[in-house]
């Protein structure tokens, strides 16, 4: 259940590729513990949200704050990003698992988790390793612990990736369509994953074409179309009940 506490408000965010908007004018807040699903057609903008959040991507205009702290704000209608090292601690608290999962391929799975902890947050080996051994029992990958991620099904890798993210302690997940490369049979896993990791609270925007994960692990959905957000609501409204006809039609599509 989210409690009150923002943990990422966006106001007014423009971003333009080339001369042509992406992203239109988009605000939202998320609150502690909240896991908002970002649902809506390719090309809506959905993954440039997220990168604009952990600023793999720079915004045009608007403002970014994450835990009340300013990424990046809003000065006649340009955005100024805050200093190098106030960014650093603000993207410290959010770690990011993408479609293809990104790991490093010469490294174990336990020396996947280790890699940031020890040398982005100059952890202790002692520290870190029983925190990622639990995690890799959590994620039922402790038998895999000493495996390199070729040898790995696809759902299995994007689950070291979720536990390497959380190996960061971090405040917030972004995850950008996480089961998208997945064969349907393999999503499961991963959903579980997430799910678990919803019900001990985390606080998590998921963008995702899986409308059941959605329905039933999202607090509230929101639906893009054309750099817009179109529609918010709580899942079972947001299903049940869609207000605007360009969701109505995704929807039908999307749930045939
Ligand atoms: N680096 C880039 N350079 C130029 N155009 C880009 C870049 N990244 C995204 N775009 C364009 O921005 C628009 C939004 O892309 P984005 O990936 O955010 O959409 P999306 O809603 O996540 O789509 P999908 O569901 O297919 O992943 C698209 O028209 C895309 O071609």
């Amino acid at each position: 259940m989210e409690n009150s506490t923002i943990m990422i408000q966006m106001s007014d965010i423009y971003k333009s590729f080339n001369n042509i908007p992406v992203l239109k004018g988009i605000s939202l807040e998320v609150k502690k513990s909240e896991v908002l699903a970002v649902i809506g057609p390719s090309g809506s903008g959905k993954s440039t949200l997220l990168r604009c959040l952990n600023t793999l991507e720079t915004i045009d205009g608007g403002s970014i704050k994450i835990k009340g702290e300013y990424l990046a704000k809003n000065s006649d209608g340009k955005a100024e990003y805050a200093d190098k090292k106030t960014q650093k601690h603000i993207l410290g608290q959010m770690c990011m698992v993408f479609q293809q999962f990104n790991l490093f391929p010469h490294m174990t799975v336990l020396e996947n988790l280790l890699e940031a902890p020890l040398h982005v947050k100059n952890m202790k080996k002692n520290e870190i390793l029983p925190v990622a051994e639990e995690l890799l029992r959590k994620t039922g990958l402790f038998d895999k612990r000493d495996a390199y991620p070729s040898r790995l099904s696809g759902g299995q890798q994007q689950r070291v990736a979720i536990a390497r993210a959380l190996c960061m302690s971090p405040d917030i997940m972004l995850f950008d369509e996480p089961t998208s490369a997945l064969d349907p049979e393999l999503t499961v896993g991963v959903l579980n994953t997430m799910r678990q990791l919803a019900e001990e609270q985390m606080t998590m925007i998921v963008v995702t074409h899986e409308m059941g994960f959605a329905r039933d692990a999202a607090s509230n959905v929101i639906f893009m179309a054309d750099g817009n957000i179109i529609e918010k609501a709580k899942p079972h409204d947001f299903f049940s009940n869609p207000q605007e006809e360009r969701t109505k039609s995704f929807l039908k599509n999307m749930l045939k």
